[in-house]
């Protein structure tokens, strides 16, 4: 932009696969994740300033408060050198809902301060200070993630996917699906992944994976149980599962007809849900 505004893309987060593996004596879980990104997010954009400030528009402004907590301001600050931006945040993804939207709009604030200040990312530690999802939406890459989040295995561009994601329009607290999860270990995915660009053998090994939050995000809001069993029925739907800790879902399907057929169906059955048409991210 001419008037020296920054724009950075803060994609929504997809947990195809999420298995819980352990637990660490400070209470964080271990996790073998297969993460992608979609072209729906949030938006980040920074203009030159003398102070530091926030504002929040798009469709979820109102769920979200401009305080010292907010992840965005948080992102800015872990820079560590006093320096000033007006931040607009256009929230376009639902808030506290396995999406990842709070991780990667820090992400892209990260990103986009560091063009603007001409500075380098802050190191490791402190990007994973901010929360256990902002190291893997430091990019939009297909990524297998280990660790508490900390340990990413980059696999390039996510294959070409047709996808709705559907929210029941209720937050789920992270912290207490993992209190409530029964057996904090777990088995892992097979060392070996099929190619992602044979689309229908990936899916279908995707299909054998699972995602250890279900259940007791299941136990906190049985809502999400109608979510499954409405993606699941669409026709053309060859998985659906929970990304997460929820309780936004996701289904992949055959082709952009059954996806656009799926999301118009859902739209008139449950117009109290939010539901979204949308593809992998651009790398
Ligand atoms: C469930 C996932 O979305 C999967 O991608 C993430 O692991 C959650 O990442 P996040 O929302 O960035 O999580 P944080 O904000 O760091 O942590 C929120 C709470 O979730 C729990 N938490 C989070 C990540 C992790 N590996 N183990 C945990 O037990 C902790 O109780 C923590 O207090
Ligand atoms: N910019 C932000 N966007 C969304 N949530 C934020 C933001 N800043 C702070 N938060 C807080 O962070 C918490 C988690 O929000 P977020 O939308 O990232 O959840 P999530 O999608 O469940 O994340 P994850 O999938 O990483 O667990 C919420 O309680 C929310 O109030």
């Amino acid at each position: 932009m001419t008037d020296g505004t920054i724009v950075e893309r803060a994609s929504a987060k997809v947990n195809l696969s999420l298995h819980v593996t352990g637990v660490r004596p400070d209470g964080y879980h271990l996790l073998d994740s297969l993460v992608m990104f979609t072209s729906l997010g949030d938006e980040i954009h920074v203009a030159p300033a003398g102070t530091l400030s926030l504002t929040i528009e798009g469709p979820f402004a109102d769920d979200l408060r401009v305080d010292d907590d907010n992840l965005v301001l948080r992102a800015a600050r872990s820079f560590g050198v006093p320096d000033g931006a007006a931040i607009t945040l256009h929230k376009n993804l639902p808030v506290a809902s396995g999406i990842g939207g709070g991780s990667a709009d820090a992400a892209a604030t990260l990103r986009a301060l560091a063009r603007l200040w001409d500075v380098p990312l802050p190191n490791a530690k402190t990007i994973l200070s901010l929360g256990a999802d902002v190291p893997v939406c430091m990019t939009t890459e297909l990524t297998k993630m280990s660790g508490i989040g900390n340990e990413l295995e980059r696999l390039g561009p996510a294959p070409m996917l047709d996808i709705v994601l559907v929210n029941p329009k209720i937050g789920v607290s992270t912290a207490s699906v993992f209190n409530e999860l029964e057996s904090k270990s777990n088995t892992p995915m097979p060392a070996d992944m099929p190619d992602p660009f044979d689309t229908d053998n990936w899916v279908g090994w995707i299909a054998h994976q699972r995602n250890d939050l279900q259940p007791p995000a299941l136990t906190a809001a049985p809502v999400i149980a109608d979510v499954l069993a409405a993606l699941s029925a669409q026709q053309g739907c060859t998985l659906a599962r929970m990304s997460g800790s929820g309780a936004t879902c996701f289904a992949l399907f055959e082709d952009s007809d059954a996806q656009s057929d799926a999301a118009k169906a859902l739209r008139v059955s449950h117009p109290e849900w939010w539901v979204a048409e949308t593809d992998e991210a651009p790398t």
